[in-house]
């Protein structure tokens, strides 16, 4: 999809992450296939997907731009989503509309280039939405040509690691106050009313992953507050 109507298409809107990994209850492309349709039917504007597969799948069940991504460990790096050029050729082989790569400050697998992988991504007539935890990995990206920046890995990497359970507003903020290129709002989003917070403070999109398409972290949502009864 073109850069301009894909950016339009998710303005102030949502975008479901249906994601389960093997050690998770509904792994299996039907299911996420399933997921997907699901949050086309709820009003998603969008989809973040991982995995050839999945994404395969998911195409079956709704026309929704997608944003893939590959989640993989290399034993020299801790960088895990779309870690190399090997992903992202899985990715275009999928022809997802939107790429999804960590571009944190971390060390690559194989020791590669960020920039390099943008390019290719970017010669391949794809989007590329940059995968960060901090401002100064926010605006790095910027410059290296992402369409979107994310703030997926906030909380998540050594740096940025903390107690905080909710998503990080304070980041949207600063990247929204220093950057034109939209800023998308991603991790810990448990409702409505803070995702609503999220696009009132300047932020493009929402990705909302846990608390729509992982049960079993909604269940706990649950039995953790009735536990204090
Ligand atoms: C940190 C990491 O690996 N995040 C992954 C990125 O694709 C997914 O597991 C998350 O579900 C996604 O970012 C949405 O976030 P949340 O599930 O918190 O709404």
């Amino acid at each position: 999809m073109e850069k301009t109507k894909f950016l339009k298409q998710i303005k102030g809107n949502l975008i479901v992450s249906c994601q389960a990994l093997e050690d998770e209850p509904l792994h299996g492309s039907c299911i996420m296939a399933k997921m997907a349709f699901a949050a086309t039917i709820g009003g998603a504007a969008a989809i973040r997907a991982n995995g050839y597969q999945d994404i395969i799948a998911i195409k079956q069940e709704t026309n929704l731009p997608i944003i893939g991504l590959v989640k993989r460990d290399y034993p020299d790096s801790s960088i895990y989503i779309t870690p190399t050029q090997k992903e992202i050729d899985e990715l275009l082989k999928a022809n997802a509309d939107m790429i999804a790569i960590d571009a944190t400050h971390r060390k690559r697998p194989n020791g590669e280039e960020i920039q390099r992988l943008i390019n290719y991504i970017k010669k391949h007539d794809k989007l590329v939405m940059a995968d960060i935890s901090t401002v100064e990995e926010g605006l790095a990206a910027v410059e290296l040509g992402a369409d979107c920046i994310s703030t997926t890995l906030s909380g998540y990497t050594e740096e940025t690691q903390r107690l905080s359970t909710g998503p990080d507003l304070e980041l949207v903020k600063a990247l929204c106050q220093k950057t034109e290129v939209p800023v998308i709002a991603e991790g810990r989003i448990k409702s409505p009313q803070e995702a609503l917070v999220l696009l009132k403070n300047g932020a493009h999109s929402v990705v909302v992953g846990s608390a729509i398409t992982r049960p079993q972290n909604i269940t706990e949502s649950f039995t953790e507050v009735l536990k204090t009864i």
